[in-house]
C-alpha cells in the first residue's frame, strides 16, 4: 500500500518542531479527510500548520454503470493506518481534539452495526453507496415530482446524489438482503465520529445537505411519507438520525479506548461532530486574513468569497447572511459550513475524474506517462510544460481556438441540475500524438473553469455578491487549473500555505471540539493562511469571453440533439 509522509524535522530529537523558528505551540489536533481516492491524515497545530501527513488509498467498486461502492471496513483501517503514521515520535498527550471530514457517501450497517450489503451479489463488506453512484435515477424522478417544499433547499431539484433517492433504491431493490435488517444509516463523516465515540448523533453539516433536515424545523414527516419511505420516521428517526448537533461539537465522552487503541491516540480526547469533505475545505480557506495581498475583498465581508474545492468534483460553497435561493444549486443550508451563516453549494460531479479520464483514455497516454516517468515529473506536470513549448509566443489559453469541451460526462449538478446531460468534445482532427493529448487536457481542464464561470454567474443572479476564489483540494495543486480559473472567472484565486487545506478545516473541528478555541468562527480565522495568490490575466479577457458563448451553445445544441432524436 502507498503512503505518504512527511513530518517537520525536530532537531532536538524528540516532539515535533515548528517551520519558521516561531515557539512551538503546545497543543496540537488530528485532522482526518476521507476523500474519493484516499484517506488523509494531518497532525495540525493552533496556527493551522500541518506537521505531519499521511495518505492511503481506498478501496473502490463499480460492479456496474453507474453503481459505485466502498467498504467502512476498509475506509476505518486506512484511518487508523495514517493516523498512527502521523503520531509517530510525538509526544500524543499534546493533541487536543479530532476531527473527520469525509465524502457524502451512504453507509448501511445493521442493528448491531455491522456492514450491510448495498448490492445484489450480497457482498456485505461492499456497504457504502459513493455519493457519485447514480444507481436511484428513478427514484429522483419520482422524488423530483412531488414538488415538496423540502426541495426548494436544495436548489429546486434533488440530486440523485443526495440519500433519499439511494434509499428509496435500497427499498426497492434490496429489500430482504439490505433495507428490513438496516438499524443504521450514515453519512460517511458521521459513520467515522460514531465509529470513534460510540455516538450516533448525526452533525447537522451531513443532515442538512444530503438529508432534508431543517436545522429550524427538523425532519419533514409528510416528505418521507410522500416519497414512500415513512418507515424512516419510526422509533423518532432513529435509523437516519434523532440527536443533530453543530460540526465542532464534542461528542459525548471523546474517543472510546479501542478506538483509541485502533488509531494510536489517547483515549477520551475530544472529537468533534464531523463536515463533508468540502464543508471542511470551505472552513480551511474561506477565514484566511488576506491583508496586504491587494485584492478587493480586503475591505469586503467574508460573503464575499467563494471556496471552491477541486479533487473528484468541484463543490463551490459561497455563504449569505440571509438565505438566497440560486435555482439548479444547492441550498440554502443554514448554519451547514460556517455557523450563523447560509450556505449556496455549487458544484460539478466529475472534475478531477474527468481530466484523468481524459488523459487515460487518450492513444498518447502510454507515451505521456513514458516520458513524464523519464523527467521524474506528474503527468500533469509534464502536460504542463509541453503546453509552454508548443504554445510558442501566444498565451497558452490560446492553444484551444477551435477545440471546445462541455464537462458534464456524469451530468450537471450545478446551475442545471440536470443529470441526463453528457459530454461534448468539438474540433476533433486524425491527430493521435501528445500534441493532440495536451491540447485536449487543456481545453477540459478549461472547460472546468467556464462550468464554474457559469455557477458564479448564476449564484450573482440570484443575490451573491462574489468577488474572489479560495481554491483547495487535488487539482488546486496544478497550476494550470488555477491560472485557468482566473483567467476565465476574472476573479483572483487565492491558494493557502497550507495545500492540504482540507485537513486544515478537519483540524479546525477538532480544535473547537477541545474547547481551545471559543467558535468554529475564532479557529478558522487563527488557522487558515493565505500561501499564494494568483491574479486574471485581464488581456486574455476577450478570447475567454468568447469561448464562454462557445460553451453556452454546446448545451444548448446538446438539448436541441436530443429534442430531435426525441421527438416523432
Ligand atoms: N499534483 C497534482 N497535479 C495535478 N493534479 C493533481 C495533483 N494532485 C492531485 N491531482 C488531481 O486531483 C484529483 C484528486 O484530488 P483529491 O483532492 O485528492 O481528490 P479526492 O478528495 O476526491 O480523493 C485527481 O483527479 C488528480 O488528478
Ligand atoms: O457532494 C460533495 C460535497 O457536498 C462532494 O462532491 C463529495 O463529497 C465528493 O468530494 P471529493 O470530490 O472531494 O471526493
Amino acid at each position: 500500500m502507498h503512503i505518504r509522509l512527511h513530518k517537520v524535522k525536530n532537531n532536538k530529537g524528540k516532539g515535533t518542531m515548528m517551520s519558521g523558528g516561531d515557539q512551538e505551540p503546545g497543543h496540537y489536533y488530528v485532522g482526518i479527510d476521507v476523500g474519493t481516492g484516499s484517506v488523509r491524515a494531518a497532525l495540525v497545530d493552533q496556527r493551522g500548520i500541518l506537521l505531519a501527513f499521511a495518505e492511503r488509498p481506498i478501496k473502490k467498486w463499480e460492479p456496474q454503470f453507474n453503481h459505485h461502492e466502498q467498504s467502512s471496513e476498509d475506509i476505518w483501517a486506512a484511518c487508523c493506518h495514517v493516523t498512527k503514521k502521523i503520531v509517530q515520535g510525538i509526544d500524543v498527550h499534546r493533541i487536543r481534539g479530532l476531527g473527520f471530514d469525509a465524502t457524502c457517501s451512504l453507509v448501511v450497517l445493521d442493528k448491531q452495526f455491522h456492514p450491510l450489503p448495498v448490492n445484489h451479489e450480497g457482498d456485505s463488506y461492499r456497504n457504502i453507496i459513493m455519493w457519485l453512484d447514480h444507481r436511484a435515477v428513478s427514484q429522483v424522478h419520482r422524488i423530483n415530482k412531488t414538488k415538496h417544499d423540502v426541495l426548494q433547499y436544495v436548489g429546486g431539484v434533488m440530486s440523485v446524489e443526495m440519500q433519499a433517492p439511494k434509499l428509496l433504491w435500497l427499498k426497492e431493490n434490496l429489500r430482504e438482503t439490505c433495507w428490513d435488517k438496516a438499524g443504521h444509516f450514515f453519512d460517511l463523516p458521521d459513520f467515522l465520529s460514531w465509529k470513534a465515540t460510540g455516538v450516533t448523533a448525526r452533525s447537522l453539516c451531513s443532515l442538512v445537505c444530503k438529508w432534508t433536515y431543517s436545522a429550524e424545523k427538523g425532519w419533514d414527516d409528510s416528505f418521507w411519507k410522500m416519497i414512500g419511505l415513512e418507515d424512516l420516521i419510526g422509533d423518532n428517526y432513529s435509523k437516519i438520525g434523532n440527536l443533530v448537533l453543530p460540526p465542532g461539537t464534542s461528542l459525548g465522552s471523546g474517543l472510546t479506548p479501542e478506538a483509541a487503541k485502533e488509531l494510536g491516540l489517547p483515549p477520551g480526547i475530544a472529537v468533534a461532530a464531523s463536515l463533508i469533505d468540502a464543508h471542511a475545505g470551505g472552513l480551511g480557506v474561506i477565514g484566511a486574513d488576506v491583508r496586504g495581498y491587494g485584492l478587493v475583498c480586503e475591505e469586503q465581508p467574508v460573503t464575499s468569497r467563494l471556496a471552491v474545492i477541486c479533487g473528484t468534483s468541484s463543490c463551490h460553497m459561497g455563504i449569505s447572511k440571509d438565505p438566497i435561493f440560486v435555482p439548479g444549486v444547492w441550498g440554502p443550508y443554514f448554519s451547514a459550513m460556517v455557523p450563523g451563516f447560509w450556505l449556496n453549494e455549487g458544484g460539478q460531479s466529475v472534475t478531477g475524474k474527468l481530466i484523468d479520464h481524459m488523459v487515460q483514455s487518450h492513444a498518447a497516454f502510454p507515451e505521456l506517462q513514458a516520458k513524464a516517468t523519464a523527467r521524474c515529473q506528474s503527468i500533469y506536470a509534464y502536460l504542463n510544460s509541453h503546453l509552454d513549448l508548443i504554445k510558442k509566443a501566444q498565451p497558452v489559453g490560446f492553444l484551444t481556438v477551435d477545440l471546445h469541451v462541455w464537462p458534464d460526462f456524469h451530468g450537471n449538478r450545478s446551475p442545471l441540475a440536470d443529470l441526463t446531460l453528457k459530454g461534448m468534445v468539438t474540433g476533433l482532427t486524425l491527430s493521435q500524438g501528445l500534441d493532440d493529448l495536451a491540447i485536449l487536457y487543456l481545453a477540459t481542464v478549461q472547460a472546468i473553469a467556464f462550468g464554474t464561470r457559469f455557477i458564479i454567474e448564476a449564484m450573482q443572479t440570484a443575490g451573491h455578491s462574489l468577488s474572489t476564489l479560495f481554491l483547495c483540494g487535488g487539482l488546486s495543486k496544478n497550476p494550470l487549473f488555477v491560472q485557468m480559473h482566473a483567467d476565465i472567472t476574472g476573479m483572483p484565486v487565492v491558494l493557502s500555505q497550507e495545500v492540504e487545506s482540507v485537513l486544515v478545516g478537519a483540524a479546525v473541528l477538532g480544535a473547537c471540539a477541545s474547547g481551545d478555541f471559543t467558535s468554529v468562527q475564532e479557529a478558522m480565522a487563527r488557522m487558515s493562511k493565505v500561501g499564494k495568490v494568483v491574479f486574471p490575466r485581464r488581456e486574455d479577457k476577450k478570447y475567454y469571453d468568447k469561448k464562454y458563448q462557445v460553451f453556452l451553445k454546446m448545451v444548448e445544441h446538446q438539448k436541441e440533439y436530443s429534442a430531435i432524436m426525441n421527438g416523432n
